[in-house]
């Protein structure tokens, strides 16, 4: 779709793979990264030495440290930070937003302390209505999508209208978006499964293998529906490509951060340990704690949530937790 103007604020793994989605879609895109040396090498040398080495970046994508350069005519503002920092960055660039820019949200968590889903942040702090505000969520892990590897992905947005203009300004031969109006379930299962992918990481390094894999899954698409539902999604959405699909490919794949970071806690690193071995963001680590009170909130039962707490931030053993859930009380599917 030439001629859209898109700004994406986060030049790690996945707001560099989506400019890049963007500008291989006709789109002319501005990254904004922090560091000057990140900018520069991604604008003169056309990659992304740091978080995607050996992808080539295309000529419609610049990169620049000046938020307000990036931000300037976006029709499109796309934000790709940890979900924990949102709310301080987006608080430095409001004054910089075009008044009616979309606000796309690439996002999977929920903050600490408020509970809030990355949207209602955007919302809260920026002051644009619902309306105006989309995510993006799927089976979307960056190096895949970076290397044109063949994926679908939703963009849910409450207005049909603007969730269909990010689906044509980001529609390329190997990336392939549905729109949704369901904005609330989308988001839940782009959180959620990454605290569902912590403990398939834990099984993983534990020992175990496909069934215990298969049961996780199962039973966290259970617990995510079940909070979802009580939060005002639609069920339909988690058998979608932000629910079941997003839930399959992060919970099987070895580049997902959340998994591996699981598989690390399972072999008996300590969270801090773990912590140590990597600089990019595995959401569910923190989101766990706020995805627990949120299902305490409305009095769903979200045990394997439950049990990713416990490991992470309790230190309880795995192999304690492990006991502890399978003796729970028998019941129906
Ligand atoms: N990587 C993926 O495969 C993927 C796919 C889909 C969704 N996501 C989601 O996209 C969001 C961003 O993930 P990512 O993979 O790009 O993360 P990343 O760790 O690779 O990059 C994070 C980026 O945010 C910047 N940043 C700005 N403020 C920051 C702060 N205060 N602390 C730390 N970093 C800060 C960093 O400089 C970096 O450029 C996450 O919510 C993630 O769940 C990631
Ligand atoms: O690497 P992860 O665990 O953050 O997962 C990346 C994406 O969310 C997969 O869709």
């Amino acid at each position: 779709m030439s001629g859209t103007r898109a700004a994406v604020l986060g030049a790690g793994s996945w707001g560099t793979t989506f400019a890049k989605v963007l500008a291989d879609a006709g789109c002319s895109v501005t990254l904004h990264a922090r560091r000057p040396e990140l900018a520069a090498a991604i604008t003169e040398g056309r990659e992304n030495p740091d978080y995607l080495p050996g992808v080539r970046l295309p000529e419609a994508l610049t990169a620049t440290t000046d938020a307000g350069r990036a931000l300037d005519g976006a029709d499109v503002v796309v934000l790709a930070v940890p979900s924990q920092s949102l709310r301080a960055n987006l608080q430095q660039w409001t004054p910089l937003l075009p008044p009616d820019a979309t606000l796309l949200s690439l996002m999977k968590g929920i903050e600490l302390g408020s509970t809030k889903r990355m949207s209602e942040v955007i919302c809260e702090v920026t002051g644009a209505g619902p309306d105006r505000v989309a995510a993006l969520s799927g089976p979307n892990l960056a190096r895949e999508i970076a290397e044109e590897q063949p994926a679908a992905t939703v963009i849910a947005c409450p207005d049909g209208d603007r969730a269909a203009t990010v689906q044509a300004a980001c529609h390329t031969p190997y990336f392939r978006p549905y729109t949704n109006l369901d904005l609330v379930g989308c988001e839940l299962g782009g959180a959620v499964k990454n605290v569902i992918a912590l403990a398939c990481g834990i099984a993983e390094g534990m020992g175990f293998g496909d069934n215990t894999r298969a049961s996780l899954i199962t039973r966290g698409l259970a617990e995510t529906a079940r909070l979802g539902i009580a939060l005002g999604a639609e069920p339909a959405t988690f058998a979608g490509l932000a629910g079941l699909g997003d839930l399959v490919a992060t919970c099987s794949s070895p580049l997902s951060r959340n998994r591996t970071f699981g598989e690390k806690l399972g072999r008996g690193l300590s969270l801090e340990e773990v912590q140590a071995t990597t600089r990019q963001t595995a959401e569910g680590v923190k989101s766990c704690r706020p995805v627990l009170d949120l299902a305490r909130a409305h009095g769903v039962d979200v045990p394997l949530t439950e049990a990713v707490v416990k490991i992470c931030h309790d230190g309880v053993p795995a192999g304690a937790v492990l006991k502890e859930i399978m003796s729970r009380e028998a019941k129906p599917e």
